[in-house]
């Protein structure tokens, strides 16, 4: 049977979702401040891992846990929302399908208690 990784066009596809994706979030006035100074080829390389392990794809992520790789950057509700919102959008673009999308989402929220650290501006 086919994972869900081949079945959405495996590599290829998640490589122009990550393009995509932080395209739009660095256009995003809210995100963009949060991702200067980083790597942006890094940060592809192992947003496309990360969503490939999800998706059972041949990759095992080997970053650091995502409490760890977050903390410190000041990511507020809204910011994270936002975030979670483009990569809907990025998924939709690159023709994923539903049932992968909404994997892809389930598990990136899933992580929002650990990346979220800062309070809410009122
Ligand atoms: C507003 C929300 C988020 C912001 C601003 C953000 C920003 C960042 C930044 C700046 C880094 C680089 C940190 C460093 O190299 O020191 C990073 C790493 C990473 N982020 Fe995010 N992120 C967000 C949400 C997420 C979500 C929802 C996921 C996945 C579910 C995710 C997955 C990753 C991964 C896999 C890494 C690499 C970890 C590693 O270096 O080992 N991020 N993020």
């Amino acid at each position: 049977m086919m994972t869900m990784y081949e079945q959405i066009g495996g590599h290829e596809t998640l490589r122009v979702v990550v393009v995509v994706f932080y395209r739009r979030v660095l256009r995003d006035p809210l995100l963009a401040p949060l991702f200067e100074g980083f790597d942006l080829a890094r940060l592809r390389a192992h947003q496309a891992a990360f969503l490939g392990a999800v998706l059972d794809g041949p990759h095992v992520f080997t970053g650091r846990s995502m409490r760890r790789a977050h903390a410190g950057l000041g990511v507020t509700t809204d910011a994270f929302d936002a975030l979670i919102a483009h990569l809907a959008a990025s998924l939709v673009d690159a023709g994923v399908t539903a049932a992968a999308a909404s994997r892809l989402t389930d598990a990136a929220e899933s992580f929002r208690s650990a990346i979220v650290t800062a309070a809410d501006q009122p």
